[in-house]
């Protein structure tokens, strides 16, 4: 393993009663990367981040995480990983900051106790007892208690689940800053948008293997996919697919005599790229084949 490898996975296999949930799963992440799996329901996700927390068994293949195999963690291994999970609940009486002062305990070298509940923005509800917070303030209190003992690397299972669009961009501002200080970030999502804004690299995960793995902007080829070019000529709507769209619109703009009426340009999302990886059809307004030939 080399220094900068935070998490190596090579052939991991595990199945419950004959089903097989990882089935021959590589996988590299660096220290201080964000990485994102993707994946449909079931495709083995929840199972490939507990293996590697620690909370699982697998049953064939390789891992190491921060140097250390999951399944036999060395003295302090634990407390250098932070853990987020899907669903939380307990303690409920007590409030945040009775919670986050008594978790911080727990820790060889926890943060400031005071200084993680004004990072997740939890300042004004210090005194409000954790039954009484929102879904979304429940999750930011979820991830003062994951990042409490300074984790260099932390498993956020997905964290905004249920939250409204200001408190998700909010939260991204958070993962981000925790980004920017070097914790390394493996984060679960069914959310297109927050692995593309989140996530150095995503790998897509189907029916327990990486089928794609690379950085948002070119995941499955999408930088090599071509645009789509629409307009208004002559009343009429034209959709043209072009790995060339400024040598088509230069020439539009030179036939129509200047400004090209109803000119848009849009390349394949990055949720039409996941789809297509993983065997879903793209919705129409986005399809990537050739709607009709140029006129
Ligand atoms: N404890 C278990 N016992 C038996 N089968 C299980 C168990 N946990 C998971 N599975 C099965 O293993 C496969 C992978 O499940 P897993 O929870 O890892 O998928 P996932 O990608 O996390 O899905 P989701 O997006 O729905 O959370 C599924 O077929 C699931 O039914």
């Amino acid at each position: 393993m080399t220094t900068t490898t935070a998490i190596r996975v090579r052939g991991l296999r595990k199945a419950y009663a004959g089903v097989t949930a990882v089935d021959g799963l590589d996988l590299d992440v660096a220290h201080g990367e964000v990485f994102a799996l993707l994946g449909p329901n079931g495709a083995g996700k929840t199972t490939t981040v507990e293996i590697l927390e620690g909370y699982r068994r697998r049953d064939v293949g390789e891992v190491s995480v921060l140097g250390a195999d999951p399944a036999r963690p060395d003295a302090g291994w634990r407390a250098r990983i932070g853990i987020v999970l899907q669903s939380s609940g307990g303690h409920d009486e007590l409030s945040v900051g009775e919670l986050v002062h008594h978790f911080a305990g727990y820790y060889p070298d926890a943060r400031d106790p005071d200084e993680v509940i004004a990072s997740v923005g939890l300042d004004e509800k210090r005194g409000t007892r954790a039954r009484h917070l929102s879904g979304g303030q429940r999750r930011r209190l979820d991830v003062a208690l994951g990042i409490l003992g300074n984790p260099a690397l932390l498993f956020l299972d997905e964290p905004t689940t249920g939250f409204d669009p200001e408190a998700r961009r909010e939260f991204w501002a958070l993962i981000s800053s925790l980004a920017d200080g070097g914790t390394t970030i493996i984060l679960t999502t069914h959310y297109l948008d927050e692995a593309e804004h989140l996530a150095d690299r995503v790998g897509v995960i189907t029916a327990g293997r990486v089928v794609a793995l690379d950085t948002p902007d070119r995941l499955g080829g999408r930088d090599q996919d071509r645009a789509v070019v629409r307009w208004i000529d002559d009343g009429r709507p034209h959709t043209e697919h072009t790995s060339e769209p400024t040598a088509l619109i230069a020439r539009l703009a030179q036939r129509l005599g200047g400004e090209v009426p109803g000119l848009t340009v849009s390349r394949p999302t990055l949720e039409d790229v996941y789809l297509r990886l993983i065997g879903e059809p793209a919705t129409p307004t986005t399809s990537i084949e050739t709607l009709e030939p140029a006129p």
